[in-house]
């Protein structure tokens, strides 16, 4: 059995699944866990798969599904929440007043929003949920999140949006970056299929290495920047009107409205 006892997935797709199998490489026991998924797909060896939810009630569910299913899934998936079960909701821009409208009995509820390097350990899960920092059911929430990456529980409900803007989909505008600067290097004259490992091998250094520097990353590059050198030529592109910043504001400005919308499309299905 899990720390968090019984534990049902409902959905399995991308984001739960990279969940589930850091949890099975951490030593979660499969026998604990219970997936239900509309393919009735399997997952991994040991854990029970279903079409639709089983008979029984699950000490913690994750819902794992899409927010637009929220209103087909939720009247399926109530019946089998009591007061002793722990929802956990990773659906982008839902809130709480939404889940909570949707499963009354839950025991509690907490939004979870996670990245897909959890599936390697080295995710970020940002935590908010309604009972507040000392709810009984936190510990055993954030318990479940540890093997997962930096765990963080969110000061308040309405920064959700950008937690997921920055942590949920951050992990696609830093793939995007590595592509850039891969397709910059062949567009220079770079083989590009060396040009891509050079990218990848620079990103990954250079985050590993800011991970385990006390500096902060802005004096990492002015260790990489000589007076006059050609890195600074590089970054006077980037910094000129302050043009990556802007960029990088306007990218997590569109992805935290559309969280928004999505929190709004979810509201009004299951008024
Ligand atoms: N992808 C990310 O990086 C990421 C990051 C943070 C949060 N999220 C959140 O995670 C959730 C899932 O996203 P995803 O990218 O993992 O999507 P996905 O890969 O499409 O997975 C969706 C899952 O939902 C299942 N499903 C569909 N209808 C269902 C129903 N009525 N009842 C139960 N399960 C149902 C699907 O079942 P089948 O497998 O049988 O088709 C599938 O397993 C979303 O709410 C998203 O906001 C995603
Ligand atoms: N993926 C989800 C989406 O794109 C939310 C964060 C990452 O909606």
């Amino acid at each position: 059995m899990s720390a968090a006892g019984r534990l049902w997935l409902a959905g399995c797709g991308t984001m739960a699944g990279a969940m589930l199998r850091r949890w099975l490489s951490s030593g979660l026991d499969p026998a604990a866990v219970t997936v239900v998924r509309p393919s009735g797909r399997p997952v991994a060896p040991g854990v029970a798969v279903h079409a639709a939810p089983p008979a029984g009630t699950p000490d913690l569910l994750l819902l794992g599904f899409k927010p637009q299913k929220l209103a087909e899934a939720a009247p399926r998936f109530a019946p089998h929440v009591g007061p002793d079960t722990i929802l956990v909701s990773i659906l982008a821009g839902v809130e709480l007043a939404t889940l909570r409208r949707a499963f009354p009995a839950a025991g509690a509820i907490v939004r979870a929003m996670p990245n897909t390097p959890v599936a390697i350990g080295e995710g970020v899960v940002g935590l908010f949920g309604e009972g507040g920092p000392e709810a009984p059911a936190n510990a055993t929430v954030a318990a479940l999140m540890a093997p997962l990456g930096l765990v963080e529980w969110i000061a308040d409900e309405a920064l959700f949006d950008v937690v997921t803007a920055l942590a949920g989909s951050g992990p696609a505008f830093l793939f995007r970056f590595i592509d850039a600067l891969g397709a910059g290097g062949a567009a220079l004259g770079l083989a590009p299929d060396q040009a891509a490992r050079f990218a990848l091998a620079t990103v990954q250094g250079a985050a590993q290495l800011a991970a385990r520097a006390e500096a902060p990353p802005a004096a990492l590059a002015e260790q990489v920047a000589s007076p006059g050198g050609s890195t600074r030529a590089g970054l006077a592109v980037l910094d000129e009107a302050g043009a990556l910043a802007r960029l990088v504001e306007a990218t997590l400005a569109a992805a935290t409205r559309r969280n928004a919308e999505m929190a709004q499309a979810a509201r009004d299905a299951t008024a």
